[in-house]
């Protein structure tokens, strides 16, 4: 069974004075239980606006949003759901082992539970030092991490995450991308947004680009980064040169390297190039707005 299937989502607000505004057209998405799924896009495309279709904090105007099967707005599919939105806060007044008290009972969590869990969260996020504190005190980074921390807690299948790294530093971000790795080894399934191709580059499965309220792209990172060249790279020397390269499209390789040895050169080494994701995000974008003009 899938962790998330999407059929044909369609979503617009409506504004002051009637201004409509379409967030979603047409979102076809699946993702498989087990998955670690990035979803892609630039400012504006749509993605919070499908993940609080997903976490039942909005309806769609048409289409359907499952979670393991059920409808996202139900109960069972709430229960299964662990979720970190774009800008968590909290109670400012509450510590985090009082706020995740709070959440565990939200949960149905008994008391023995939510201590252990608690720990074992606070530990894992490293907020073990400012557990007994205020969340007043706390920076953007550490309130970044209590978010996480807050959809741990009852240890849910699915795990929905809206802009993750964001306000990290570059320890956090390694700590959140870690703990995606270790919830993958652990069958769960993690689907987060972002708008940083590295971070898709590193812990995912699976991406989808969304542009425009509208799925873009949809590929395996694995096949995007390791099978798709675009290019080679061709080390050697003409005689008495110095060390030189070409670079060639896949389709020029042959005539180029039998035009190269006729006149003498010394192949050294011949060197595939691949599209790194940056590219392929930006090219998929720009080739959305240029089909918009
Ligand atoms: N409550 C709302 N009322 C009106 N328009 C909205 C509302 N929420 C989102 N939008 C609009 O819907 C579109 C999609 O917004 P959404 O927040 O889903 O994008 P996003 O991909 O998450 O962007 P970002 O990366 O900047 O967070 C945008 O044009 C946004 O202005």
């Amino acid at each position: 069974m899938n962790a998330i299937d999407i059929e044909r989502l369609c979503k617009t607000y409506r504004g002051k004075r009637g201004a409509r505004v379409v967030a979603l057209t047409d979102l076809t998405l699946h993702v498989a239980a087990g998955e670690v799924f990035g979803f892609l896009g630039p400012n504006g495309a749509g993605k919070s606006t499908t993940i609080k279709i997903l976490t039942g904090q909005i309806r769609p105007g048409a289409g359907d949003a499952k979670i393991f099967g059920v409808p996202a707005v139900s109960p069972e599919a709430r229960g299964r759901v662990g979720y970190l939105p774009e800008n968590p806060s909290f109670f400012h007044f509450m510590t985090a082992l009082e706020y995740l008290d709070l959440v565990g009972r939200v949960y149905g969590m008994n008391k023995q539970d939510i201590r252990r869990e608690s720990e074992r969260v606070l530990s894992l996020l490293e907020l073990e030092q400012a557990a007994r504190r205020p969340i007043r005190g706390y920076s953007k980074g550490m309130v970044q991490r209590l978010g996480l921390a807050q959809a741990l807690l009852h240890d849910p299948d699915l795990y929905i995450l809206d802009e993750p790294m964001s306000g990290l530093d570059p320890v956090g971000r390694a700590l959140v991308k870690k703990i995606i790795r270790e919830l993958k080894k652990k069958g769960k399934t993690v689907f987060f947004s972002t708008h940083i191709t590295a971070d898709v580059e590193e812990v995912c499965d699976r991406l989808a680009v969304l542009a425009g309220g509208r799925l873009r792209a949809l590929e395996s990172v694995d096949s995007l980064l390791h099978e798709r060249i675009e290019g080679y790279r061709i080390h050697g020397s003409s005689p008495g040169d110095e060390h030189s390269q070409r670079l060639v499209s896949p389709s020029e390789l042959k005539t180029t390297l039998e035009t190269l040895l006729q006149a003498d050169f010394q192949v050294e080494r011949i060197e595939p190039v691949r599209q790194n994701l940056e590219d392929f995000f930006l090219e998929t974008i720009r080739g959305d707005s240029d089909a918009n003009k």
